[in-house]
């Protein structure tokens, strides 16, 4: 997989997705961009709930939406939040990320003053538990 990876318009996509999230419980908004193999950049922001449980983060909105049109693989994720500190992917969201990216995949953070860190997936999820465990099971039985 060999996409071109614009940062600038990731991060400017990310904000964006960012100013549409609804979180009246947290008020804590973030918004995350990714970047399918295709070349095409999906969207995503949190979306609180009463119930609590019931909030899915930015980042699994994102793949949602990127499922839903079809994409599979992705080549890497920005996540943005209106602070200063930068933020990782929630464990939940680490788990969702690694079914779609591979190990070396860069999973970013920026923030309003334009800073960006990047680690790769491998590092925010050493050994993750991947589709593939579940190929090697299935092999297994039959
Ligand atoms: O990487 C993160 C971290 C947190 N949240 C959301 C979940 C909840 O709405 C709020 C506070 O945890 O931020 C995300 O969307 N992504
Ligand atoms: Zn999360």
């Amino acid at each position: 997989m060999n996409t071109t990876i614009d940062w600038a318009q990731l991060q400017l996509q990310a904000k964006a997705a960012s100013d549409q999230a609804y979180a009246p419980y947290s008020h804590f908004p973030v918004g995350v961009a990714i970047l399918a193999s295709s070349g095409r950049i999906y969207t995503g922001c949190n979306v609180e709930n009463a119930s609590y449980g019931g909030t899915t983060c930015a980042e699994r909105n994102a793949i949602a939406a990127a499922v839903v049109a079809g994409e599979r693989q992705f080549a890497a994720l920005v996540v943005y939040t209106p602070q200063d500190k930068l933020t990782p992917p929630c464990g939940i969201c680490r788990q969702v990320i690694a079914e779609f990216f591979t190990p070396d995949s860069p999973v970013a953070s920026c923030n309003h003053l334009g800073a960006l860190q990047s680690w790769t997936l491998a590092e925010l999820l050493p050994d993750a538990f991947t589709p593939t465990y579940l190929a090697a099971s299935t092999k297994v039985k039959s």
